[in-house]
């Protein structure tokens, strides 16, 4: 047996392997350690193989989910070998295979998925500077390709986020992809020849069942190519077969999408805290979805807003649509909804359970209600209408094929409905007819003997039994052949007994046999109806979102953005929407709404106030707001104008990324150099107090030459809030910046924030109030207030004053050497090979000449 399973860890070397044994999945050796480890399972010896004790830990079968659930969420990967032989024929051990490999990227289990995110397995590929990027959802069947450049790539993680990545093993060992230590899921190297450009291509033409990629627009992306080959070898890898639902693919450039910044994602608290935690994000407050599928259509919504607005204003007529005719009929109806789009991708990969067909068959047959309620009259509403009415030969044959409430496993048979087959019938009779037979096998034996209290009986172990108690025995008749001795009783069995046993057993394993085979069939007949199931589940997931959309924009008095084609973004009464919904929550306090004015004549705003006045809060609602008008929302604000955006940039203060040995201020440039370098004319920038990571001069110093880098050379849309008082010359110096400030007013000792936005600069910064507030000693208090004083005066005593916005001087002009010249007047194309042979000695003789 240990050469059995020594063969079959062989071939899963970074795999844990569960062993069936009898009830338990055993793990030996390392595997044994590693999940003791882990889950704290206990870690036995037992016998010796190779002269050394065999160690191992074992799971019991019934509860092996919530293990492999636990293991996938370290980023484990699980190979589990079942018995396949037959345990009665077998000699030496029963053969045992892997039947079926789950890891953090591939699992289409519904308990162990997360109902309410994509679960993405993602490849990555490097050449030649250009990174190839192929992902594939298992559970959804969406199989992207794309390609960037490294810069990019921190981006694409953040976007994708990804369950488990595949990597080419030599790039990991080389260390080449430090962005994705930064990403969250599990990394697994592969082979660097499963990273193939030509394989990939053949393999995707094979998945897609064409003879070319062109119709994809997916022809040119060789380096994606040789990702999706280590992609889709590893997806059929685990689940042991083709996927048959994998048919379409979708090539994204990320010229196409509105560019969100890992740093974005996080300080804005998209999808996620700044702790980590689910809730209050973005999308913890859009998502009131009644299905899973709905929650994930809209969390791809939300982190893949497209720049082309056409999508985005789709939905917004959807939303008035349903505003109009009413969407809560459609949302009580989704409740009767299962989950179609994974149902049809676990049909497809032949792993439904019963319980899922007979959701799917509830969806199916509420489906004319759901039509009935869904209203009509925008293109994506009628686009989704179109899907709701599928071919009605599948919902007919889940009705005749699945039992009204089947048992959750197919083993235990119970699942194939009474009617479907004749032959399961009549095996299924025998069973029944078992009850009638032993009553009255009962009480021709009681009369037969003589003893009253006589019973017959059945249990799993021994099977049907009569059993007599001690007061009976002595009349027990001659053919009764003992099975069992009890404290007060006797088991016996007859031979009419027996041959009844015998029947009956051997009908319900007969039946359960029939029962996998119509099961399977069954599933066979589904893989016709793939596509136009996989459509519904799409049509429902888009209704879900967009009337969940209809529901926040009702209930939050939200209003429907305007797109124009001029530069600006125009935001009147806007709202931070998680911070006015966390303050309504936590104690009525009012949220105060501010407008946001930019366009082509202004471009930057210097904001100032107060700390706790609410600049944050104001740069961030800003943002949000032009988010979700990209991602197809409606917006918190009472009227919302905006031209083309092509990114949200964020620096806001962070704490240290410890993880990665940078320093908060090292972050801080980090970030914003990314920033300048990458912010055009369409993009919006939010600078959270740059340069306070540092000592006073050296701060303001780089938050001034920021400032006028982004106005004068990037022309973004950028939101500045700062600190420095000196920086509030910015606007009169320059003409496409304004100044603007929170306003905040003193009551006696005390500051009152008013958290309204307005024009001009602040008057003063309150620090040593707000510290107040905080409950600094009152002794602390008086002495900061003393030296801010004197800060202060001394401050106005100095007359001199630094021209912070000076461009700078002009680097010094060089004198070109004469080699650099030459070189200058070279034509290479025009050069035969003696030429440039020549040209080369000629260099090297300048150069030489050079030097001396
Ligand atoms: N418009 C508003 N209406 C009501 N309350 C607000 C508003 N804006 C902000 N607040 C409240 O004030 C708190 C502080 O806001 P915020 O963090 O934006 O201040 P800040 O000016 O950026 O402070 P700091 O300079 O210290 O970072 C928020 O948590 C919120 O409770």
């Amino acid at each position: 047996m240990m050469q059995q399973y020594l063969r079959i860890k062989a071939e899963h070397p970074d795999t844990l392997v569960f062993y069936r044994m009898g009830d338990f999945y055993e793990l030996f050796y390392d595997d044994a350690r590693k999940a003791h480890r882990l889950m704290d399972i206990t870690l036995t010896t037992r016998g010796q193989s190779g002269g050394e004790p065999v160690v191992m830990a074992g799971v019991p079968v019934h509860s092996v989910e919530s293990y492999l659930a636990r293991l996938l969420k370290l980023g484990e990967s699980v190979a589990v070998a079942e018995q396949v032989g037959d345990v009665a024929t077998a000699k030496g051990p029963v053969e045992r295979k892997v039947t079926r490999v789950v890891t953090p990227g591939t699992v289409t289990d519904s308990e162990l998925l997360d109902d309410r995110a994509d679960t993405l397995l993602l490849a990555v590929h490097r050449h030649r500077g250009v990174y190839g990027l192929a992902w594939l959802g298992l559970s959804s069947g969406q199989l992207g390709l794309a390609e960037c450049a490294e810069r990019e790539l921190a981006g694409w993680l953040a976007r994708l986020a990804p369950a488990e990545t595949l990597v080419d093993r030599d790039d990991v060992e080389k260390n080449a992809f430090p962005a994705l230590r930064s990403s969250k899921g599990t990394l697994t190297p592969r082979p660097a020849w499963q990273f193939d450009t030509g394989l990939g291509h053949r393999k995707l033409c094979e998945q897609l069942k064409v003879a070319s990629l062109a119709g994809f627009n997916a022809q040119d992306l060789g380096t994606a190519h040789a990702a999706a080959a280590a992609l889709l070898a590893y997806a059929e890898h685990t689940q042991g077969r083709a996927l048959a639902h994998v048919s379409t693919l979708t090539v994204q450039r990320a010229s196409e999408l509105l560019e969100l910044p890992p740093a974005t994602h996080r300080n804005l608290e998209l999808t996620e805290t700044l702790r980590g935690e689910r809730s209050p994000t973005l999308l913890s407050l859009l998502d009131t979805c009644r299905t899973g599928m709905g929650s994930r259509a809209l969390r791809h919504w939300l982190t893949h807003p497209l720049r082309d607005r056409r999508a985005a204003q789709m939905r917004h007529a959807a939303i008035e649509q349903l505003l109009a005719e009413g969407y809560e009929p459609l949302r009580e109806a989704l409740r009767a909804v299962s989950d179609v789009e994974r149902i049809v991708s676990r049909i497809a990969l032949r792993q439904v359970r019963p319980r899922e067909l007979s959701g799917l068959r509830m969806t199916l047959t509420c489906l004319p209600a759901l039509r009935h309620v869904a209203p009509h009259g925008s293109a994506l509403l009628d686009e989704c209408h179109a899907a709701l009415s599928p071919d009605p030969t599948v919902a007919d044959l889940l009705v005749r094929a699945i039992a009204e409430e089947p048992a959750v496993l197919l083993r235990d048979g119970g699942v194939i409905a009474t009617g479907f087959d004749p032959e399961l019938d009549e095996l299924r009779a025998i069973g029944q007819n078992c009850d009638a037979f032993l009553i009255d096998l009962e009480a021709r034996e009681r009369a037969r003997t003589g003893i009253a209290n006589l019973r017959v009986q059945f249990n799993r172990v021994h099977g049907f039994y009569i059993e007599v108690t001690s007061s009976g025995l002595d009349k027990v008749p001659a053919d009764y052949q003992r099975r069992q001795t009890m404290k007060n009783a006797e088991r016996f069995i007859t031979p009419e007994l027996k041959a009844f046993e015998d029947k009956a057993l051997s009908a319900q394993d007969r039946a359960l046999a029939r029962e996998k085979w119509l099961y399977e069939q069954l599933l066979e007949q589904l893989q016709l109806w793939l596509a136009p199931l996989a459509a519904l589940g799409r049509a429902l997931a888009t209704l879900d979102a967009l009337a969940a959309l209809a529901e926040r924009a009702a209930t939050l008095d939200w209003c429907r953005p305007e797109f124009v084609n001029h530069p600006c973004i125009e935001i009147q009464a806007g709202r931070h929407p998680v911070v006015q919904a966390r303050l309504q929550e936590t104690g009525g306090v009012e949220f105060i709404p501010n407008d946001c004015r930019l366009d082509s004549r202004t471009r930057l705003l210097v904001i100032t106030g107060p700390n706790m006045g609410g600049k944050s809060t104001f740069m961030r609602q800003v943002a949000l707001i032009a988010l979700l008008a990209a991602m197809g929302s409606y917006v918190p604000a009472r009227a919302c104008r905006l031209g083309p955006i092509d990114a949200i940039h964020t620096r806001i203060g962070a704490a240290d990324d410890l993880a990665n040995a940078q320093s908060t201020f090292m972050m801080e440039m980090t970030e914003a150099a990314a920033i300048i370098h990458g912010a055009t004319e369409q993009s919006l920038v939010l600078m959270d107090e740059i340069g306070r990571g540092t000592s006073t001069f050296d701060g303001l110093a780089l938050a001034s030459a920021i400032a006028t880098q982004l106005h004068d050379r990037n022309k973004a849309f950028t939101l500045f809030a700062t600190h420095y008082f000196e920086l509030t010359e910015f606007p009169r110096r320059h003409e496409r910046a304004l100044n603007f400030h929170v306003s905040a007013t003193e009551s006696g000792d005390d500051i009152v924030f008013l958290h309204a936005i307005e024009p001009g600069p602040a008057s003063r910064s309150y620090g040593v109030q707000v510290a107040r507030l905080a409950g600094m000693p009152p002794v602390l208090i008086r002495q900061a207030r003393a030296a801010l004083e004197a800060l202060e005066a001394q401050s106005r005593e100095r007359d001199a004053q630094v021209d912070l916005f000076a461009a700078p001087a002009a680097a010094p002009v060089r004198e070109t050497s004469p080699v650099e010249r030459a070189v200058a007047d070279l034509n290479p194309d025009a050069m035969s090979p003696k030429e440039a042979l020549d040209a080369l000695y000629r260099l090297k003789q300048l150069h030489r000449d050079g030097d001396a």
